[in-house]
């Protein structure tokens, strides 16, 4: 689909429409000045979501779950709580869940180097991001068994989504002309369900005992929350939905941005050395971690990062939005429920903006007299988290975790590539991200500061 619309975009230009069979039409932006023209300048109307399944009935082995929806109301409240939960203030409250989740890596990585084989980087990076995820939502420490469980039946519902696609569309008949997947989807939601269930069920036991005595954890906020216009409490599935959401948007994301970058720190070791210079000028060297109130002092740190999430970001596309009434844009009418795709990756490639575009260059982002906006607020340059009104709610704290990972991943250990192989760049499309067709493989070695 991708390379499909990068030909038609060559030719046709910066936003493409796309109609058939008289279905609302899909519009394409691939220009940074329409993507700041329709999000940021017309973002009240540019920032809707297209409507998709409604769960009326799920059969778990616990109960049956008669009601979940997914309505408009639904989605700005839900991005209104992950606001409360990832603002600054409480993405701070939870450094220790940093701390003992590094811990679980460099454990890892340990084991690896008496070993002497490499590390094959992603499964552990995307074990580690979804441990600190599942601490952040449920509050506690969860034990490795659950989290597996957790993991694997988001992962099954994952893998199959884009064969659930097809139930969006006129859920009456696809209900009959695809009983037996809507029977699979219903299964593999029910199965969800009962894992997520008890953390849930155990949570709130825990809020209702201890009073103010807990940090705060996303699924805290769910409890009390009434729906503004239905006037009602959110009830178990939708409590167990937003869970799942909170888990799945922030694992493949982060981890894979996480690879693409240390993957890139392995291909040029003199940028890596730079790296480990800056560090070593800031972390005293006793030092066991670079702490978190250390990052802000690293700025070829975070050029580092910003380079790997404009060359690489996790996301080629946003995800779909849809456009709320009639407008116009670039002279082009455009209909209440178009669905909108903006192509991040092509944005942050643009050769009038950045030169060299497809070289990792992380200087570049050295030479500004202001910090850099990622959030393109005045001008959008690249954009891995999307901008305005739907930009990624776990911005502040995807940024945190990379900086807080590669600093620490770096001052720990020196990365090499495998003897012999050259570290492949090439991409591999996944269901939520581009990740590495040819996942990092590194030797390690312990530093000796
Ligand atoms: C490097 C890491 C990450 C990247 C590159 C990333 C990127 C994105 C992008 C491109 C979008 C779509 C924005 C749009 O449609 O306009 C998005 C949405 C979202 N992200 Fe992230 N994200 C990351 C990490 C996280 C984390 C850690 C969380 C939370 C724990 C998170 C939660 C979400 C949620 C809930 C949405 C949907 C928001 C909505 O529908 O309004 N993301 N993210």
């Amino acid at each position: 689909m991708e390379s499909f619309v990068r030909s038609l975009n060559s030719k046709l230009g910066p936003l493409i429409i796309l109609q058939f069979f008289g279905t609302s039409p899909a519009i394409i932006i691939s220009d940074r000045s329409l993507a700041h023209q329709s999000l940021i300048q017309n973002g009240a109307v540019f920032s809707d979501r297209p409507s998709s399944t409604t769960i009326t009935r799920v059969t778990s082995n616990q109960r049956t779950i008669t009601s979940a929806s997914y309505g408009p109301t639904w989605r700005l409240l839900r991005r209104n709580l992950m606001s409360e939960i990832l603002h600054p203030t409480r993405v701070k409250s939870y450094s220790h869940a940093r701390k003992w989740v590094l811990q679980i890596l460099v454990d890892i990585l340990n084991s690896h180097y008496k070993s002497g084989d490499p590390v094959r980087l992603h499964d552990h990076f995307q074990y580690a991001m979804f441990c600190l995820l599942v601490l952040m939502c449920f509050g506690e420490k969860v034990d490795e068994k659950t989290i597996e469980k957790v993991k694997e039946a988001d992962h099954h519902l994952l893998q199959n989504l884009s064969r659930f696609h097809i139930l969006n569309f006129l859920p009456k008949l696809t209900k009959i002309l695809f009983c037996k997947r809507w029977e699979e989807f219903l299964k593999m939601y029910g199965e969800k369900y009962d894992v997520l269930m008890p953390l849930i069920k155990e949570r709130r036991k825990l809020k209702e005992e201890r009073n103010d005595e807990y940090v705060l954890a996303y699924v805290d906020t769910l409890f009390d929350l009434e729906l503004p216009e239905e006037k009602r409490k959110l009830n178990d599935i939708e409590i167990s939905n937003l869970c799942s959401e909170f888990l799945v948007a922030g694992t493949d994301t982060t981890s894979t941005a996480l690879q693409w970058v240390m993957a890139n720190l392995v291909k040029y070791p003199h940028i890596q050395e730079k790296l480990f210079t800056e560090i070593k000028g800031v972390v005293g060297d006793e030092e066991t971690e670079v702490k978190e109130d250390e990052l802000q002092k690293m700025p070829y740190l975070k050029a580092v990062i910003l380079e790997g999430l404009r060359r690489h970001p996790p996301a080629h596309f946003l995800l779909t939005h849809a456009v709320s009434e009639d407008t116009v844009l670039n002279g082009f009418f455009i209909p209440k429920k178009a669905s909108v795709n903006v192509m991040v990756a092509d944005i942050g490639w643009d050769p009038k903006v950045w030169e060299d575009p497809m070289e990792f260059k992380p200087e570049r982002f050295l030479n500004n007299e202001q910090v850099f906006d990622i959030t393109g607020s005045k001008e959008i340059k690249m954009m891995p988290f999307g901008v305005g009104r739907r930009i990624c709610p776990g911005i502040g704290l995807a940024m945190l975790k990379l900086e807080y990972f590669v600093a620490n991943l770096i001052w720990w250990y020196e990365w090499k590539a495998v003897d012999g192989d050259e570290v492949n760049l090439e991409e591999k499309r996944e269901v939520l991200t581009v990740a590495m067709k040819n996942p990092l493989q590194a030797h390690i070695s312990p530093r000796t500061k």
